[in-house]
């Protein structure tokens, strides 16, 4: 049995991961963690999440005891401090956390050397062999090709492109051989300029309930192909990490993906 402590257990994801980790076989809800001074502590996991296991309080995360795997989908500031703490007390990490810097990735590169970690912008299946379909995509219709990215999510998400959005471009550009922010166009406003073909456009919708929606645009003379995901429900992205989760356990420290959970590559 795997014990799974979860940071920013009462977000929006962390509720979803405390009945995850919950509902799976093979792990066991240990730690539900938020920040020191919130009303949460002590309160029975179960009273906010009835599917969660009654047995657990929410904990200052700052105390982190009888755990075997920490998991954090917060926000960047979060997830440095995570980082750290699961670096001194020697924990695997599964990060979910999105909208981070490269200086963020340098960290989470760094860390990898001393804990083994998995990172990855998405954690469905679907969005993991969509990374590998658009590769196929953009390699196939030759150069005369514009290449968008749309994403849409609830009115909530805070970083713009999602995190998903812009793995799905450097998938892409890796395929073509190119350096994906010398490619990249988030805002085209102030651009009097026909397009070229040697550029990754994004557009973003935010709104209502929206779970996540991703599509990659392959447009050419005479055809297009889209290729579409679309999330119904967070327990995908929670029982994707718990997976992660119970992938990671004894792994060797390095910083994996969840391509490398699945076997895709
Ligand atoms: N990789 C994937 O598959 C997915 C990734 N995500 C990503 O997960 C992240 C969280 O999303 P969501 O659950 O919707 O967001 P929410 O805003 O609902 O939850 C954020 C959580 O992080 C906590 N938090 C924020 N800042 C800090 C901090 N500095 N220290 C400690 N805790 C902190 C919040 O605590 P408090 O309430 O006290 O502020 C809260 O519990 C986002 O980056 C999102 O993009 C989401 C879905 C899938
Ligand atoms: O914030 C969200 O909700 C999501 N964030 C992730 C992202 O930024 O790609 C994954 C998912 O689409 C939901």
């Amino acid at each position: 049995m795997i014990r799974i402590g979860v940071f920013g257990a009462n977000g929006r994801m962390g509720l979803a991961l405390l009945e995850a980790a919950t509902i799976k076989e093979q792990t066991q809800l240990t730690g539900a963690y938020v920040r020191s001074g919130s009303s949460l502590i002590g309160v029975n996991v179960n009273q906010i999440n009835s599917a969660a296991d009654k047995s657990v309080c929410f904990s200052d995360e700052n105390t982190l005891e009888s755990v075997d795997v920490l998991i954090d989908f917060t926000l960047p500031d979060g997830m440095r401090s995570h980082l750290k703490r699961a670096v001194e007390q020697s924990l695997p990490l599964v990060i979910g956390t999105t909208g981070l810097t490269a200086d963020d990735m340098a960290l989470l590169e760094n860390a990898a050397k001393h804990i083994p970690i998995v990172f990855a912008r998405n954690y469905s299946v679907g969005v993991n062999v969509l990374l590998n379909l658009v590769q196929t995509a953009a390699t196939k219709f030759g150069d005369d090709l514009d290449i968008e990215i749309f994403e849409a999510h609830h009115r909530h998400k805070i970083d713009a492109p999602s995190g998903t959005a812009l793995a799905i471009g450097e998938s892409i550009a890796d395929a073509k051989g190119w350096n994906h922010e010398e490619v990249a166009v988030y805002d085209r406003s102030q651009i009097e300029t026909e397009k070229s073909q040697n550029e990754i456009g994004y557009s973003v919708l935010r709104g209502g309930d929206i779970v996540g929606e991703h599509t990659a645009y392959f447009a050419t003379m005479g055809e297009r192909l889209e290729l579409t995901h679309k999330a119904s429900s967070r327990m995908t992205f929670a029982l994707g990490a718990i997976r992660a989760a119970s992938w990671l356990q004894n792994k060797p420290v390095g910083l994996y993906d969840m391509q490398d959970v699945l076997d895709l590559k």
